[in-house]
């Protein structure tokens, strides 16, 4: 796998990123910064929470295939070298569900996308660790080895994505969206996942909620640069794997 060869086009139309539009929350002193890369699926979540909030990021390209990510200052700022990594104005963080979270609850208009009752946000979060802990765990399982080493597609790793996909269907039963009545950051976070599946040409097709919830926060997330951010860079991620 190489991310380099799709840094210029991807670096391009991620700079459309500083054109997200202020929607009269509160505003951080200084844009945020992103350490990011344009195929990294936890990126991706990052830079299209902060399009829905209207938050404008200076987004800093890290090359995780250059080592930019080990350098010594990278490490003094997140000793774990992972991205997305987030400076707020001094402020650190990493960790992309903790990053969405963080920026919807500090500049986020209302509570829409991050609800403040108690049971609403424990969903929202229920969802979040449902997607890192087992759906994007197990699309990573089966993926990152293909596109890593170019080992070969395994049925069993396949079955447990399937597994999960039928739990996320089961779940979302009878609701527009994964936790509830409106989009939140949940809703981000699995569509991220759930696109870079459908850029792998998973076949999720026999799972009705999900494809009609996938249409449906495509849709939603459509004036917010989604084809351009996130659609975008999942075909890219794709795309290594189809070289290898
Ligand atoms: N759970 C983390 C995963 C972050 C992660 O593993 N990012 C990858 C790129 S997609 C990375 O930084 N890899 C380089 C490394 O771990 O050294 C998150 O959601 O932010």
């Amino acid at each position: 796998m190489n991310y380099l060869g799709v840094f210029t086009v991807l670096y391009v139309t991620s700079i459309g990123n500083a054109a997200a539009r202020s929607k009269g929350g509160k505003m951080p002193s200084q844009a945020i910064k992103l350490y990011y890369l344009p195929p990294s699926p936890p990126c991706r979540a990052v830079m299209m929470t902060a399009r829905v909030i209207g938050l404008e990021l200076d987004l800093v390209l890290t090359n995780i295939m250059k080592g930019e990510h080990l350098t010594p200052e990278y490490l003094k700022m997140n000793p774990q070298h992972t991205i997305p990594t987030i400076d707020d104005n001094g402020f650190i963080l990493w960790e992309s569900r903790a990053i969405m979270s963080y920026l919807a609850n500090a500049y986020g208009r209302d509570g829409s996308l991050y609800p403040k009752n108690p049971r609403l946000r424990a969903i929202v979060d229920q969802r979040l660790q449902f997607d890192v802990g087992t759906l994007f765990s197990r699309y990573s399982a089966l993926y990152a080895p293909m596109l890593m080493r170019g080992e070969p597609y395994n049925e069993e790793l396949a079955a447990k994505v399937t597994e999960a996909v039928a739990w996320l269907n089961t779940l979302i039963e009878g609701k527009p969206f994964v936790a509830g009545d409106n989009m939140t950051i949940a809703d981000i976070s699995i569509v991220v996942t759930i696109s870079s599946l459908d850029a792998f040409n998973f076949d999720f097709s026999a799972y009705d909620n999900v494809s009609k919830w996938y249409e449906r926060t495509q849709k939603e997330l459509e004036p917010y640069g989604y084809e351009e951010i996130n659609k975008a860079g999942a075909q890219q991620l794709a795309s290594f794997l189809k070289k290898n």
